[in-house]
């Protein structure tokens, strides 16, 4: 069952070439609390008494993650053993109980990390476990990493009917280069389909897991979830290597959120030392001081306790109002105790950027709150002021992926009322420009671009680069020839192919993340009626030859809707944009020349005709001189507006409408 140590001698070296995303891994931590609460104080649906917090020694502590690709059963194996556990009442109604946000709900997927502590009676002795729920999508691997980085194991779930996917590979790397106990579980195995032994041969030729060492369970129904918790138990080792009881307190925050009546609570691990409520503490990111209002731990809800123990995860709320002041990866210490901070999160790299602004100007306040609010709650994201002509003040805002950048978009409107406009989104590039102190922006000869309207001239440009990224595939093989064929139209590179049974291939590409960020996932799955499965991770920038492509009306271009192209595809984007704009645009009293252009070079073009008014309506009858001499005064009344009109005013909602996507 423990496939840590085995796996760490066997295929250490293998492994860690091809290891997912570079995690760092947070020095001590442990992130545990306790459970069960009073029923007068508690959430209606929880069940037993508060257990004493203090009762529970290190050695009975268990933290740990469930991870999985998407939709292979992590949500509701968490509520069956929130229901084994007594956290949450048996009810058929239970779905996905720590998918608590609306989005989550809407969509069934989770976004965020969840936390739960349970207690479960396991050889005679009551044990505190400490369970994270994890995204599943590639967009939300920062929050499992994060959350990897809380635990001492995972449970690996992977659905019998699905097999192994993507994100089951990229995730079992995560949790191996994290040195984490892995412990194998095979979900859903009550579905007609369900072909555990065909799984289990998966598991064995990517991993080496022994089909031994493999749990069977369908969360659905419970069953087998009791042995999941005494294996988590036996084989995820406790965190006591890792905190002091008898040290000065020491507190590591690594999520925080924002609650309109008590202001930012944090949610911490108490890393040495006790916490208690009235204590005065002080953050080492900021020097401010702080006094603890309210101590608790979330099981799944919040509950005060008062106190919170060495090893144990729960909140505080110090009435932090400004969202800044409270840094995910911050230490807090006693006053006048000051200690070694904790290493903190390495930050992470939008790869995605996008403008976002708010539908009404007049709302641009209420919108800054609303982002800086949602960043508490999502540090991934990136912020940065941004103005443009059209859409007036915003940000552009890095997310991690389309999926992250819907998500935010979708929580600021829901749990903000925030209503915006946001941008295509666009990959970093990086320029190397000459005779750079001399161009405005720039300040060193590399220079990373965000934003299409700060790419340099042409003429100032030495190399460009763009980023990469290595793309896993799986897939039945009968999809084989659609994918490979989607793979080299986005510019890709075969790196590997092989099977993983009979019927199943993975595939690793290098491809440009520019070329998957839009549709590439969505292209894949209808190429393969939605079983093929795909995960990506950074390869870093790479030379390639980019041009900015310009889109100009009657000769004026339009910044917001310039893009960053590789050389060999601005012809066909160059047309695919004109083609659309010839359709979004209204017409007007005069003709529109819509064009492409790189440089000085037009690469498509498309007219808008005029609105023609009609001049002939008053003239009944008559001599067709008459209608001519109309027209012809129509047709030189027209060049003059054309001229008048050069630079042509497009209405903002053409802009929304535009950059909607
Ligand atoms: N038949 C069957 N269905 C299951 C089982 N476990 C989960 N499901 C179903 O699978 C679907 C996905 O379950 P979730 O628990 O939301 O999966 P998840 O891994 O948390 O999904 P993400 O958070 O989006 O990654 C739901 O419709 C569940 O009802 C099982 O053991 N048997």
């Amino acid at each position: 069952m423990f496939l840590l140590p085995r796996l760490l001698t066997r295929i250490h070296n293998k492994v860690l070439r091809s290891v997912r995303g570079k995690v760092s891994p947070v020095a001590c931590w442990v992130h545990v609390t306790a459970n069960r609460f009073c029923q007068s104080h508690g959430p209606k649906d929880s069940t037993s008494d508060v257990p004493d917090l203090s009762t529970f020694p290190l050695e009975r502590i268990r933290n740990f993650s469930i991870i999985a690709h998407v939709d292979h059963g992590k949500s509701t194996l968490a509520d069956r053993i929130l229901e084994i556990t007594g956290a949450i009442k048996a009810d058929t109604k239970n779905k996905q109980v720590l998918d608590k946000l609306q989005v989550e709900r809407e969509r069934g997927i989770t976004v965020k990390a969840q936390t739960a502590s349970v207690t479960y009676k396991y050889g005679g002795k009551e044990y505190l476990l400490n369970l994270i729920d994890t995204p599943g999508h590639v967009d939300f691997t920062y929050e499992v990493s994060r959350s990897l980085s809380a635990c001492q194991g995972v449970i690996l779930l992977v659905d019998a009917n699905g097999g192994v996917q993507a994100q089951t590979v990229a995730n079992f790397y995560l949790a191996f280069t994290n040195e984490l106990a892995i412990i194998p579980v095979l979900n859903k195995i009550d579905l007609k389909n369900a072909d555990p032994e065909a799984v289990k041969e998966q598991l064995f030729n990517l991993f080496e897991i022994s089909p031994d060492d493999v749990l069977q369970i369908s969360a659905k129904l419970g069953v087998g979830i009791t042995n999941v918790l005494e294996a988590v138990i036996e084989g995820v080792p406790s965190p006591a290597e890792k905190c002091r009881v008898d040290a000065p307190l020491r507190l590591f925050l690594f999520d925080s959120w924002f609650d309109k009546y008590k202001g930012v609570v944090c949610l911490v691990l108490v890393v040495d030392g006790c916490l208690k409520k009235g204590a005065q503490i002080v953050s080492s990111h900021t020097g401010k001081l702080y006094e603890v209002k309210d101590v608790g731990i979330l099981a799944p809800h919040e509950f005060p306790t008062d106190y919170l123990y060495t090893g144990q995860v729960g909140y505080f709320t110090a009435n932090i109002r400004n969202t800044k002041e409270a840094l995910v990866g911050d230490t807090f210490y006693l006053k006048g105790e000051e200690c070694e901070s904790l290493p903190g999160f390495k930050e992470t790299k939008p790869l995605v950027f996008a403008g976002v602004y708010p539908m009404d100007q007049s709302e641009h306040g209420q919108l800054k709150a609303a982002i800086e609010r949602l960043c508490l709650n999502d540090r991934s994201v990136s912020v940065k002021l941004e103005t443009s002509s059209a859409l007036g003040q915003g940000w552009r805002l890095g997310f991690l992926g389309l999926l992250h950048m819907d998500v935010f978009n979708q929580r600021l409107e829901q749990e903000h009322g925030a209503q915006v406009i946001v941008t295509t989104p666009s990959v970093p590039y990086k320029v190397r420009v000459q005779g750079a102190k001399s161009i405005q922006h720039y300040m060193g000869e590399e220079v990373i671009i965000n934003n299409p309207v700060l790419w340099p001239e042409p003429q100032n440009i030495v190399e460009t680069s763009e980023p990469f990224v290595r793309g896993t595939i799986i897939t039945p093989v009968t999809y084989l020839g659609d994918i490979i064929g989607l793979c080299q139209s986005r510019r890709g590179i075969q790196q590997s192919i092989r099977n993983i049974d009979n019927n199943r291939i993975i595939m690793h590409y290098k491809l440009p993340l520019n070329e998957i960020v839009v549709d590439f996932y969505d292209i894949l799955k209808s190429l393969s009626s939605g079983y093929a499965t795909f995960d990506y991770e950074e390869l870093g920038f790479e030379l390639s030859y980019l041009v900015k492509l310009d889109i100009l009306l009657n000769g004026y271009a339009i910044p917001e809707l310039s893009t960053i192209v590789h050389s060999t595809k601005a012809r066909t984007e160059g047309k695919r944009v004109v083609e659309k704009l010839k359709d979004t645009l209204p017409r007007q009293m005069f003709k529109i020349a819509v064009q492409a252009a790189v440089g000085g070079t037009i690469l498509a073009r498309g007219d808008i005709k005029a609105l023609r008014k009609d001049v002939l309506a008053k003239c009944y009858g008559g001599d067709i001189t008459r209608k001519m001499k109309l027209l012809r005064r129509q047709a030189e009344g027209k060049k003059k507006q054309m001229k008048m009109y050069g630079n042509i005013e497009v209405p903002r909602e053409t802009f929304i409408n535009l950059l909607k996507r």
